[in-house]
């Protein structure tokens, strides 16, 4: 028997899109353009294409320009670079993201690097990593936000609260322990070397897992009524011969039953990272001509 409320994030960003797309009409009016995301894909991996096509739809239902650069595999790592001085360099892009993973052949630290910090809507230039650890504002990475933005629209205050994180990743799990700690929780990072994580996980008010491990996270490790946010968008072989299907690093079937508030996968976090990503470009397009924001409303 289920017994945990499932935190529908795909009508979350929805809402979070809508609110969005008011501001960009607002931003275009004082602005006298729209404000502009560029996507960055090099090479063609058929996940990250899908991931590209549906952040440009959503960027141009938001309101806002959508600027598309696809890349051959083997593109040479200066000529990625030249893309995104020319992306810095155009007042019409106030957003860029170049897409992970790149080819092995190239260096993501240096990449990323260049990235013009204040149109670094990723949050992942060491200039924004250093501003969320040092409380100033920058750009936060899309997933932990919108993570933390169910988390608060379902708890309402965090303060105080258990936190256990499972990954050290720099995309997911140390933002969002930098988040959750700016939120006064008492946060934990767990990872593949943690001693007895069933344990760790037993204390845990909130739980976000962002391992990349299918269901890995079992209902009986979770302390009764805790909130369980799922990171992981994992393949996995379908039960029908040849097709697949996706699923968390939680197993919803077991921790629906003991968690208190869910999230589904798909229908959870994944939304929300597009949703946040078009926040933080209308964010970026503000700052970066000068215009106030009251960013509450978003
Ligand atoms: N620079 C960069 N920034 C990113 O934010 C970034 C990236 N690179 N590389 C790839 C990952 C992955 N990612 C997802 C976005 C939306 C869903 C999403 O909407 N998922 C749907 C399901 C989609 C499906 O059916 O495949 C859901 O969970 O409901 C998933 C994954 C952003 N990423």
């Amino acid at each position: 028997m289920s017994t945990a409320t499932i935190i529908d994030g795909k009508a979350f960003a929805e809402s979070l899109r809508t609110r969005v797309g008011h501001v960009a009409a607002d931003f275009t009016a004082k602005a006298g353009r729209k404000a502009g995301l560029a996507v960055v894909l090099v090479g063609e991996d058929p996940a990250s294409q899908v991931y590209v096509r549906n952040k440009g739809k959503q960027t141009l239902a938001c309101g806002m320009e959508s600027f598309e650069h696809k890349l051959p595999a083997d593109t040479a790592e200066a000529d990625l670079l030249a893309v995104v001085a020319q992306l810095n360099a155009d007042p019409a892009v106030d957003g860029i993201l170049v897409q992970l993973p790149l080819p092995a052949h190239m260096d993501e630290a240096k990449v990323i690097a260049t990235i013009n910090p204040d149109k670094d809507v990723d949050g992942f230039h060491v200039v924004n990593v250093g501003r969320l650890a040092t409380g100033l504002p920058g750009f936060v990475p899309c997933t932990p936000l919108g993570c933390v933005m169910l988390l608060k629209d379902k708890l309402g205050s965090l303060s105080g609260l258990n936190a256990v994180v499972i990954g050290r990743s720099n995309i997911v799990g140390k933002p969002m322990a930098q988040l959750l700690i700016a939120e006064s929780c008492t946060v934990t990072v767990a990872h593949s070397r943690t001693k007895d994580l069933p344990e760790v996980v037993r204390h845990a008010d909130i739980v976000v897992a962002a391992v990349g491990r299918p269901e890995m996270v079992k209902g009986d490790w979770l302390k009764p009524g805790a909130t369980v946010i799922d990171v992981g968008i994992n393949r996995v072989p379908g039960v029908e011969e040849g097709k697949t299907k996706l699923v968390g690093d939680v197993d919803f079937g077991s921790a629906s039953e003991v968690a208190g508030a869910i999230t589904p996968v798909p229908g959870g976090v994944g939304p929300m990272t597009i949703a946040v990503l078009l926040r933080n470009t209308i964010v970026a397009a503000h700052r970066n001509m000068g215009l106030a924001l009251d960013e509450g409303v978003l």
